[in-house]
């Protein structure tokens, strides 16, 4: 599902000179796979995200995501990329306030392609996420994970078969978080692939593999047997 290879990417730090935030990172990830990201503020998580989702093509390596070489293309031919295989999940879950819960799980069926039946199912993914029944409201009436269910079901409308998730549960309580983590957990037992950017041990438990940023590079976590994420 995704392959990179060699991945170096700089920045300027604004005093002219180079920093490599990501130095020769190589990834693996199968298809159902569960991967959580961790590594201290600033070590290049959301740079990797970025990479991965096609939102940023400036760099060296390869990048292969669903049968799709990233390295070298360009917009138009990148959001056909992402609007047929990435699902984006962000911490502070990027609503549209004056929309309903229902409208914000349909934006994307105006970038792309709009299925025949996109209501139906905008409500069928929210009626899978527990929120049938608050379709209709403004995400100003609904709890931060209540929004973060809305903000997943609408990353789910085009059917992608990978969620990239950035700090998922960075601005829920403990027991809010919990719920969205078991969601995640769910959708990865019903086949999707997910890969998500956290700070949180609650949510790098729940994953199979848990990978490091060091250094610029990803080193695998040695985790307990039969930890909580083993599946
Ligand atoms: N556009 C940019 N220009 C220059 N430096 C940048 C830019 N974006 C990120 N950086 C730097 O690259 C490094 C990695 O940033 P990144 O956001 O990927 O880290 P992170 O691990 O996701 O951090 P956090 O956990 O705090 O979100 C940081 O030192 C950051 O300051």
């Amino acid at each position: 599902m995704i392959r990179a290879r060699d991945i170096v990417k700089r920045y300027q730090d604004g005093e002219g000179s180079e920093v490599r935030v990501l130095d020769g990172l190589s990834l693996d990830m199968e298809q159902g796979d569960f991967v959580a990201v961790v590594g201290p503020s600033g070590s290049g998580k959301s740079t990797l995200l970025h990479l991965l989702g096609g939102l940023d093509v400036d760099y060296q390596g390869e990048v292969e995501v669903a049968g799709v070489k990233l390295t070298g293309l360009k917009e138009p031919a990148l959001a056909r990329f992402r609007n047929e295989h990435v699902g984006f999940v962000f911490q502070s879950f990027h609503l549209i306030p004056n929309l309903s819960a229902v409208e914000n799980v349909l934006l994307p069926s105006h970038f792309g392609a709009a299925p025949v039946d996109a209501r139906k199912r905008a409500e069928a993914l929210l009626d899978r996420v527990g929120l049938l029944a608050k379709k209709d409201r403004a995400p100003v009436r609904l709890s931060g994970g209540e929004r973060q269910r809305v903000a997943i079901a609408r990353a789910l409308f085009t059917g992608p078969k990978l969620l990239l998730c950035d700090e998922p549960t960075g601005n829920l309580d403990a027991a809010t978080g919990a719920g969205v983590i078991s969601l995640f957990q769910e959708l990865h037992h019903e086949g999707l692939t997910l890969l998500a950017v956290t700070h949180e041990d609650r949510m790098s438990s729940a994953a199979r593999r848990v990978l490091r940023l060091k250094e610029g590079r990803l080193v695998e976590e040695a985790r307990p047997l039969l930890a909580g994420g083993q599946s």
